[in-house]
């Protein structure tokens, strides 16, 4: 490692900044430039047919601008560009753009692979970078603004042939300063000034300038710095729009955009799940969701993962991260003990009609998708808490405290065995065997309770033998009941009871009742549970239970 090898890359001088005050209100516009972008970043590039997968895929997401690719560098991609054409694939409220470098022939191959189109951006670059300047075009600022000023008079000129030749169709103007952020600022004002010349872009037509960082090469607030001064530097501001296009090298692409919006940007492109050349564009789902989890309308459907993720990945040959951001698979899951805790009262205390406000949950999963199921999964790490919200959730049991108390060592052991996550079933299974919810172990029958006066008389015979005892209820006369027959006296520290909805593997869904006890007999304290066909029943054998064993 040498560190003397590299340097600062250098940024405006910006001591009056206002974006660290600004805050965000509204989604930007996104462009998605996933089939261009994206797919130039993969070793197999996607054929047609799969490009048309993902373009159903961005305008089923609410995209209203996407980049379909460079139609005049290769047949696949003039293909893709005409296909969507002459198959009406086009929405009336979507625009595609393309990408053209500023050479004459290529403007001309765009413009003939958008014969027919209602609207498209033509999207023209060259670079402006320092490094790009010096050794790859060899050429001084002025020469490379020449460049820039020539492709944007091709486009414009081309756009006035095709209209001539093919009138009807919209053409929107982009210009990118490729590298923007490898570019004295001041420079790249200059430059796209002098594209606007000549464009001659008004607030009511406007022309978009779009920003990369080609490589992302300053920290997020230094690039924010870039664009803040390069909006207020801009002359006729009010005519164009600033779109911010970042890549991740230093892993910032996101945050990056997000500081570029409050530095003033209007509109942002990206791919989904940040494919894209090196390490990636930058992730629209990730800023998307951001926005969303502050409140804000993120403009985008990106409702169902588990639909669109596939997608993706096939087109792309890319798995995706199971912590990615907001999408991956357990980016919701909680294995330790505290976090499950922490999850399941607040998830108790949630109401539907209060903000959401849960630790560790910065988004409620369901609105992605994510049933609760994936929320908590029980291994060595987890705590009580853990296996109660596995148990409620799936199986409807409301566990007293103490029952998840005397349970967390029997869930534990079962982890430890098992050496990874336990399954639902598997936990279930551990805690109906623990206390012995499907033996009948206990015979109840000839069940009588008499009132006299203000005292129940209670008589059953248990296991064969007939008991009786008197109380203020059953349980009290069961209890007086084992009393009278042992000697030894019975207190109910706690008890609970629900119904349950069990499914039985034969008849389905079956309404049954579940009884927690917590009895002192003696100096004995004794935890015990019933699963029964109504309430009286599995109250009277857990008791029984508890006595028994
Ligand atoms: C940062 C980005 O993502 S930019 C987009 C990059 N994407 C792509 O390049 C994907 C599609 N591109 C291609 O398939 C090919 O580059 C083509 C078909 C467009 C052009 O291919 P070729 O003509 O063989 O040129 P090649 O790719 O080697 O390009 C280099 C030439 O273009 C010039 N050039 C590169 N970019 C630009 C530009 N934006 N404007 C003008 N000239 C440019 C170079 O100076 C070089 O010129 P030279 O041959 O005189 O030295
Ligand atoms: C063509 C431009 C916008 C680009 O992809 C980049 O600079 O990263
Ligand atoms: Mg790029």
């Amino acid at each position: 490692m040498n560190p003397n090898k590299y340097q600062r890359t250098p940024t405006p001088d910006l001591p009056n900044r206002q974006w660290p005050n600004n805050h965000l209100s509204k989604a930007p516009i996104w462009v998605s430039v996933d089939l261009r972008d994206g797919n130039q970043a993969l070793a197999n590039p996607m054929t047609v047919e799969q490009k048309l997968a993902l373009w159903d895929q961005l305008v089923a997401m609410g995209f209203k601008t996407i980049e379909i690719g460079f139609p005049s560098a290769s047949e696949p991609e003039f293909e893709f560009t005409r296909r969507l054409i002459e198959e009406n694939r086009i929405p009336d409220d979507v625009t595609v753009q393309v990408l053209v470098q500023a050479r004459e022939h290529l403007i001309a191959r765009t413009y003939e692979s958008l014969i027919g189109v209602n609207k498209a951006v033509i999207h023209v670059y060259n670079t402006t970078s320092i490094v790009q300047r010096e050794k790859v075009f060899e050429k001084s600022k002025d020469e490379i603004k020449a460049m820039a000023v020539q492709g944007a008079k091709w486009v414009q000129e081309y756009a006035i042939k095709a209209d001539q030749t093919h009138p009807g169709s919209e053409w929107v103007f982009q210009y990118s300063p490729e590298s923007f952020s490898q570019t004295e600022t001041d420079y790249a004002v200059e430059v796209c000034q002098a594209v606007m010349d000549v464009w001659q872009p008004t607030p009511d037509n406007k022309c978009i300038l779009n920003l990369p960082a080609t490589v992302e090469s300053t920290s997020p607030n230094r690039f924010a710095d870039q664009v803040e001064y390069f909006i207020s530097h801009l002359p006729n501001r009010e005519s164009a729009l600033i779109s911010i296009h970042t890549h991740n090298d230093r892993g910032c692409a996101v945050a990056a955009a997000e500081l570029s919006l409050l530095a003033g940007a209007d509109r942002i492109e990206g791919t989904l799940l940040g494919n894209g050349e090196r390490t990636g564009n930058m992730d629209i789902v990730t800023l998307a969701m951001n926005l969303y989890s502050e409140g804000i309308d993120p403009q985008l459907d990106l409702s169902k993962p588990n639909d669109w993720i596939p997608v993706v990945e096939q087109v792309t040959q890319i798995k995706t991260h199971m912590r990615h951001p907001w999408v991956g698979e357990v980016v919701y899951t909680a294995y330790s003990g505290s976090h499950q805790d922490a999850i399941r009262k607040c998830l108790l205390k949630q109401d539907d009609n209060q903000k959401w406000n849960v630790a560790y949950l910065p988004i409620d999963p369901k609105d992605i998708g994510r049933d609760y199921e994936a929320i908590i999964r029980v291994n060595s790490q987890s705590g009580k808490a853990g296996s109660a919200f596995v148990l409620e959730q799936e199986y409807g049991l409301n566990l007293p405290k103490w029952i998840q108390i005397d349970f967390a060592s029997t869930a534990q052991k079962l982890a430890e065995k098992q050496g990874g996550i336990v399954s639902h079933k598997d936990l279930y299974q551990a805690f109906t065997r623990h206390y012995g919810c499907d033996e009948k172990r206990i015979d109840v029958n000839n069940f009588q309770l008499k009132l006299d006066g203000e005292i129940e008389k209670l008589s059953l015979d248990v296991d064969g033998e007939t008991w009786t005892g008197e109380g203020n209820g059953t349980i009290s006369a069961l209890c007086d009941a084992w009393q009278q027959r042992t000697g030894q006296n019975v207190d109910i520290i706690d008890y609970a009871e629900h119904a349950v909805h069990m499914n039985d593997d034969d008849s389905g869904k079956n309404a049954k009742a579940i009884a927690y006890f917590y009895l002192q007999v003696d100096n004995e304290k004794k935890v015990s549970v019933a699963i029964e066909k109504d309430s009286l029943s599995a109250m009277i054998l857990a008791v029984l239970k508890g006595l028994k064993t």
